[in-house]
C-alpha cells in the first residue's frame, strides 16, 4: 500500500521534529498551514507547542472551521501536549478566548503536572505500541481530568489518563516526537492507512 500523506499543523510549535518522526515511522510527511492543504492530507498531527496560541492562529489562518469538519468526517488525527488540548472538547483551566477544534469527548487540565514537575520523563507502557514501555516526555503537560464512554485510556502517569483514543484520533500528554522512538508514529500511521 502506497504511504499515507500526514499533515503537521504548521502554524506553531514543534512541527519538525513530528515531520521527522512521521518520516521515520514511513509516512509522507507535509506542513499544513493553509485549508487547501489540509484539504489534501489522510491525517493530521497538531503539534506540542503553546494552545493558546495555536487556537488563536488557527483562527487567523481561516483553519478552525476547516479543522473541525474535517475532524468530523473522519479524519484521522494526533494531538501530543498542546496537539492533545487542541482536540479536547472542553478544557477545565481556558485561557480567555481559548478555543479547541474538538473531537475528543474529554476534559484536559493544562500544565497540570505544575511546577514542582514542569518537565519530567517516565516509562510507561501504552496501549496499542508494542515492544515495551515508550519513553514519555512531559513539557508542562496536560493530564486528562475526565472522559466519556466512548474514550478508551492508553496509558496513565500516576493516576491520571495521558494518552486517549477515541476513534480515529489519538492524543499523548508527552512528546514522543522528542525521543527518536517513532513507536507512537507509527500506530498513528497505521490508524491513518486503516481509514484511509
Ligand atoms: N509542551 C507543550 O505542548 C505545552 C502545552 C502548554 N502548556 C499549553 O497549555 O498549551
Amino acid at each position: 500500500m502506497s504511504s499515507p500523506v500526514i499533515g503537521v499543523l504548521a502554524l506553531q510549535g514543534d512541527v519538525r521534529e513530528h515531520l521527522a518522526a512521521l518520516a521515520g515511522a514511513g509516512a509522507e510527511a507535509v506542513q499544513v498551514r493553509r485549508p487547501e492543504e489540509l484539504a489534501r492530507v489522510d491525517g493530521l498531527v497538531l503539534p506540542g507547542g503553546e494552545s493558546t496560541t495555536m487556537s488563536k492562529l488557527a483562527h487567523a489562518f481561516n483553519l478552525m472551521e476547516p479543522l473541525r469538519a474535517r475532524v468530523r468526517a473522519g479524519m484521522p488525527a494526533y494531538g501530543s501536549c498542546a496537539g492533545m488540548i487542541m482536540l479536547a472538547d472542553k478544557i477545565l483551566d481556558p485561557r480567555s478566548g481559548q478555543e479547541t477544534v474538538g473531537g475528543i469527548d474529554m476534559i484536559v487540565r493544562r500544565n497540570a503536572f505544575g511546577r514542582q514537575n514542569e518537565s519530567f520523563e517516565a516509562a510507561l507502557d501504552v496501549a496499542g505500541v508494542p515492544g515495551g514501555p515508550v519513553e514519555a516526555v512531559f513539557i508542562r503537560a496536560p493530564w486528562v481530568e475526565s472522559t466519556g464512554a466512548q474514550v478508551e485510556i492508553l496509558a496513565r502517569y500516576e493516576e491520571h489518563a495521558v494518552a486517549v483514543r477515541q476513534g480515529n484520533l489519538l492524543a499523548t500528554s508527552f512528546h514522543p516526537e522528542l525521543t527518536g522512538d517513532h513507536r507512537v508514529h507509527e500506530a498513528f500511521a497505521d490508524l491513518v492507512r486503516t481509514a484511509r
